[in-house]
């Protein structure tokens, strides 16, 4: 069985949970409050800023060119393409450009993307790809389910997040990040491969506390 197999068989229940939280479910059906997106709006540029440099570490740590281009690539369509929507969904929902670069991140989003950053920064490429990949996997799994729902992708506020996250681009990325991983985890030892499973299992994790933490716009004690 490939890694990426076996990891996506394993981590199905908490996909699941993923897939029904109410703040997905909210965006699905048209019903979230458009506070609490405003709100995952801008701790999601900030996760992106760490993300592009987990894309950026990829390049360092990559072997071959090829890899390095692709990586490269993904760090340029991240900064300059998922985030300029970002900034498109900011002013619609009237975040100044000003309060976007003063935002801090909440509990919940510096410890994912620190976690993130720490895997990727102090282990092999393939840590790095199991730190990175729940992200673009899950999410393009949940943009393509979105998209099933009839109405969804032409929401006027949460359309464009639908037609993004399932649109084939986040599809190709997706799949590029799986097959890299089942390349560099061919003929690893049960304990190198139990090590990544644990990584992708914390991402995904927080893949959901993410959700849950929009959903609640939970920030600092004391500073709500
Ligand atoms: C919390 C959080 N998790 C995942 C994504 C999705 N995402 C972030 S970077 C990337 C790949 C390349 O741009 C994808 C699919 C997000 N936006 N926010």
């Amino acid at each position: 069985m490939k890694f990426s197999e076996r990891l996506h068989k394993k981590l199905q229940p908490i996909w699941r949970q993923n897939h029904n939280h109410p703040f997905v479910k909210g965006i699905g059906d048209g019903t979230l409050d458009q506070r609490k997106f405003r709100f995952y709006m801008i701790q999601d540029y900030l996760y992106l800023i760490d993300y592009s440099k987990v894309f950026a570490l990829g390049a360092v740590k990559a072997n071959d060119v090829e890899t390095m281009g692709k990586f490269a690539s993904l760090l340029n369509s991240t900064l300059n393409f998922e985030m300029s929507l970002h900034r498109q969904y900011a002013a619609r929902f009237g975040i100044s450009e000003e309060e976007l670069e003063q935002a801090k991140p909440s509990p919940i989003t510096l410890a994912y993307t620190h976690y993130m950053l720490h895997a990727s920064q102090n282990g092999t490429l393939a840590e790095l790809i199991s730190a990175l990949l729940p992200c673009a996997w899950s999410y393009w799994e949940i943009g393509k389910e979105l998209n099933e729902i009839p109405g969804a992708s032409e929401h006027e506020l949460y359309g464009d997040w639908v037609k993004m996250y399932s649109s084939k681009e986040f599809g190709e990325l997706a799949t590029w990040c799986i097959e890299l991983l089942d390349e560099h985890t061919t003929g690893k030892s049960e304990k190198e491969l139990a090590r990544l499973e644990e990584i992708f299992l914390n991402t995904t994790r927080y893949e959901y506390m993410f959700w849950d933490m929009a959903y609640n716009e939970q920030m600092w004690p004391g500073d709500e």
